[in-house]
């Protein structure tokens, strides 16, 4: 058999119609800037009919060592195409126009994201963000050749407005392993390291003492040290990233000065604190990614499918659900219905496969019919672990849990405050009715008309119990008959009010 010749390249021999470069009059910007950094204010503009960012140079008198940063800039933002790396599209290099244009990131940057408290962002969509940081860090490292981007903080990772993708901005300080493209033009590439007059956001005095690449608060202690790195003092900042991303905390905050810093984690080998309630996997991947030694930090390649289970494990704390969620969607958000009840039917007991359970768990996972019949409803990874957090034991037990708390004629399910309010006002004292809890998922909300107002208070949950007015118990229906004094009398007009038909006997109200 002939031998077929492997190879994974050829030469381009038609004229490439790439081409990198702008004119300045071509571009419009918009005011006020969008962001700015150490090199650049970033501005929205157009380019060529379509609304694009572009980031200005702050110095727009490069001298030789300026202009061989900007260029490589380009060099290494222009050659790469990857789903979680900021999409270039060209440049100016006109004296007084240097500028770059990307595609425009709506949301702006991460940094700012997570420092605005009004931004709600769960634990899930955080980890996928860390995921798509990974899958960008993971394409640069395992380009040929590697690209190191040294410089990764969250204010270097853009966000789209809806899906919170995650992509990789400002190359400023990326170097191309074996290149000898060092920032200085002497070679600095990594494993080689020298001083570096480029240091953001460094000051030029601290460039003497600690001859290093990035921001003090993301860099390796091998970096800080001017030691030889690897691709592994990426993924150091990443893991300063990652506890960013599950605390929302800038790390070594106290810290001001970059000797401190250099200080407590080269000298002291400290780390910002990881909350106790961690998900396990996650505390113990944060702790790799910023290991002391860089042979203990593992490759992004491997650091991508440990987040693909901590993202499940972030929606769906309860253990068997997330299991199997794992096993069979693992890398899904959502999934369509019908795979969805096929593989959750097969591990529930038989006599509970029946079409008022499928309606009754239709309801209960949020899920609106179809509008249209060429589109399947999808099961949301989110709202299946808060469901679970509602009905807590085992998958087996949770459609039947749930019908019974469907048969008792003060739970109403998914209701919000101003809706509790309508429907209880005009009632008599001690008139109430039991909802999940919109705000906190694995929590109830009791909803009371008392002294002539309708009030809401929380039922919570605590080592496995419910709690509700200084009484407790492991069964939430148990919980309430204890409290009957003061809920005295459940509201009309219960959501479930067909399935009441079998109403429980566990608690009976004198009406
Ligand atoms: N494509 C974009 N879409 C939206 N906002 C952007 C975009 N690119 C940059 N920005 C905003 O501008 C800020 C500065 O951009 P960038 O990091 O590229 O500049 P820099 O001067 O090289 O920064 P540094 O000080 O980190 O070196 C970002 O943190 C972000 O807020």
């Amino acid at each position: 058999m002939a031998q077929l010749s492997r190879s994974n390249s050829f030469p381009l021999v038609e004229p490439l119609v790439w081409n990198p470069w702008v004119e300045p009059e071509e571009v419009t910007l918009e005011q006020p800037a969008l962001g700015e950094g150490s090199f650049g204010i970033v501005y929205k503009g157009r380019l060529r009919g379509s609304t694009v960012a572009i980031k200005l140079l702050i110095n727009q008198q490069l001298d030789d060592d300026g202009l061989t940063f900007f260029k490589r800039e380009i060099q290494i933002l222009g050659g790469l195409r990857a789903p979680n790396i900021v999409l270039f599209l060209g440049a100016c290099c006109e004296p007084g126009h240097y500028m770059i244009i990307t595609e425009l990131m709506p949301a702006g940057d991460l940094d700012t994201i997570l420092s605005s408290r009004k931004i709600n962002l769960s634990l899930f969509i955080r980890m996928k963000m860390a995921r798509d940081a990974a899958a960008g860090m993971c394409w640069l490292h395992q380009n040929k050749p590697q690209i190191f981007h040294r410089d990764l903080k969250p204010s270097n990772m853009l966000v789209d407005r809806d899906s919170y993708l995650i992509k990789l901005c400002d190359f400023g300080l990326a170097a191309v392993k074996g290149t000898g493209s060092g920032p200085d033009g002497r070679g600095s590439t990594p494993g080689t390291p020298t001083q570096s007059r480029k240091m953001s956001p460094m000051s030029p005095n601290e460039i003497g003492k600690h001859p290093a690449i990035g921001t003090p608060s993301w860099m390796a202690p091998e970096i800080m040290r001017s030691q030889p790195f690897t691709t592994k003092a990426d993924v150091y900042s990443f893991g300063i990233v990652l506890w960013q991303l599950l605390t929302r905390h800038q790390p070594f905050a106290g810290l001001e000065e970059h000797t401190a810093i250099f200080d407590a984690v080269c000298n002291l080998k400290q780390r910002p604190k990881i909350p106790s309630n961690t998900i396990p996997a996650l505390a113990a991947l944060i702790t790799r990614c910023w290991s002391q030694d860089p042979l203990r930090r593992p490759e992004f390649g491997d650091v991508i499918p440990v987040l693909d289970e901590i993202i499940v494990e972030s929606a769906i704390e309860n253990h068997d659900g997330s299991e199997f969620w794992k096993k069979h969607f693992l890398t899904m958000s959502e999934v369509p219905w019908s795979a969805f009840w096929n593989a959750f039917s097969e591990i529930i007991p038989e006599d509970t496969v029946t079409d008022d359970n499928v309606e009754i768990f239709y309801q209960l996972l949020g899920i609106t019919p179809a509008t249209s019949s060429n589109i399947e409803p999808k099961v949301h990874i989110e709202n299946f672990g808060k469901v679970l957090s509602w009905l807590p034991g085992s998958l087996e037990e949770l459609l039947p849990s749930f019908k019974k708390l469907c048969s008792q004629p003060w739970f109403f399910g998914f209701l919000d405050a101003i809706r509790a309010g309508e429907i209880l006002s005009g009632n008599i004292e001690g008139t109430f009715l039991i909802r999940f809890s919109v705000r906190q998922p694995g929590v109830y909300t009791v909803s009371i008309v008392e002294h002539g107002t309708v009030t809401h208070s929380r039922i919570s949950r605590e080592s496995e119990e419910w709690v509700y007015d200084g009484m407790r118990d492991r069964s939430l229906i148990q919980l309430i008959t204890k409290v009957k004094d003061k809920l005295k009398r459940p509201c009309p007009g219960s959501p479930y009010a067909i399935t009441q038909k079998e109403k429980s006997t566990v608690y009976l109200y004198d009406e």
